[in-house]
């Protein structure tokens, strides 16, 4: 069994939004965090101004968090390793770290997406590339937008591992005043309500940039549970995970949060933005907006009846507009809700 004291050092890939905003609940419950930044500009900005000017301004970081760009040092000694890159990025980055990575240390995916191509979840790419098995590899997934994290604003959150002592352990790592862990086995229900949430909160977005009101939104987001809860429960995930803190509370939050990336991408789509114009205008990653096509590829090849991710997936592409979209979804056959 894989053992983690219950602090130490911790390695966070990287220093964006959620990687730092993550770094300060670790520090908060007493770990020694080093985050890796991809810019070595913003481990300079993060070690001297003790505030990560681009993803986190105004926020204060606690002085057991210290930055750098050296992947070498950042793992040494992390019994740990924090992963938060944009989902398409992974498996490249991983590649190149996995080697300086500490013998035994435990692996914890913070992100929202789905593979492109090999429709595979994070926790498959982090198994792929490093060989750790489903005992050193953990997610975290909840109600958790980075912003509010960062504020010390009370939330919960989900830690899962196959291996429920990890979880225990991981737990315990990351539990401080404001932060409030739960554990579960239930690593697959979690990712897919993870990265599937973005996906509906893209839907949503484009229902309040079309202008429409609470009625919409609500529709979309009990149907968008209702299709992740129908992808994920075929795939062999617990249905309770779906009515949990990565399911249902993640989505409840994105898709009624102005600061939810993807659903100010869903909005700025309804507004009559093409993706390219959106994807010009910001830096910071929307997982939905690639993720629609990892997850209904993922649905084609079980089986599984996915409209919102198809039509997300047509509007992003630009074969639909939203107002399409959104007559679509009311033409479709009708049916028994609980088909
Ligand atoms: N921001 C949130 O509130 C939040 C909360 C929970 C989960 N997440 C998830 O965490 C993951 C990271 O999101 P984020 O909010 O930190 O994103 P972000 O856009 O704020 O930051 C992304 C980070 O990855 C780095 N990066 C970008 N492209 C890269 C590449 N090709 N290779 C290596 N690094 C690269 C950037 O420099 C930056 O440090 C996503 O999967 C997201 O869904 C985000
Ligand atoms: O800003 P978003 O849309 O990536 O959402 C952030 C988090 O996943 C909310 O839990």
């Amino acid at each position: 069994m894989t053992t983690i004291p219950t602090h130490g050092k911790v390695a966070v890939f990287s220093a964006g939004s959620w990687g730092t905003a993550f770094s300060m609940v670790l520090a908060d419950a007493g770990n020694e965090v080093v985050l890796w930044a991809r810019r070595p500009e913003v481990a300079e900005a993060i070690n001297e101004q003790r505030e990560n000017p681009d993803y986190l301004p105004g926020i204060e970081l606690p002085p057991t968090v210290s930055a750098t760009h050296d992947v070498e040092k950042a793992l040494h000694g992390a019994d740990v390793v924090v992963l938060a890159t944009p989902s398409q990025s992974l498996r490249e980055n991983l590649t190149t770290w996995a080697p300086h990575v500490e013998p035994g240390a435990v692996f914890v995916s913070l992100m929202k997406g789905v593979e492109l191509g090999t429709l595979d979840r994070m926790s498959e790419v982090i198994g792929q590339v490093t060989g750790a098995g489903p005992d050193r590899i953990a997610v975290v997934s909840g109600p958790n937008l980075a912003k509010e994290i960062a504020r010390r604003e009370p939330a919960a959150s989900v830690v899962a591992c196959e291996d429920e002592d990890v979880a225990r352990m991981l737990q315990r790592r990351c539990h401080t005043a404001a932060f409030r862990p739960y554990t579960s086995v239930d690593v697959l229900g979690c990712e897919l309500g993870g990265a599937y949430k973005n996906v509906v909160a893209l839907s949503v977005g484009m229902a309040v940039g079309l202008g429409f009101g609470d009625n919409t939104t609500a529709s979309l987001i009990t149907r968008g549970l209702a299709e992740t809860a129908r992808l994920a429960m075929k795939l062999g995930a617990n249905p309770l995970t779906l009515m949990g803190l990565a399911g249902l509370g993640d989505l409840v939050a994105t898709c009624s949060s102005p600061l939810s990336r993807n659903r100010t991408f869903g909005e700025r789509l309804g507004q009559g933005m093409s993706t390219e114009e959106i994807y010009a205008s910001t830096r910071q990653v929307a997982e939905g907006a690639k993720s629609c096509s990892s997850l209904l590829a993922l649905a084609e090849r079980t089986g599984v009846d996915a409209p919102i991710a198809e039509h997300v997936d047509a509007v992003v592409a630009g074969r639909m507009t939203a107002q399409q979209m959104m007559e679509s979804f009311i033409a479709r056959d009708t049916k028994a809700e609980t088909d």
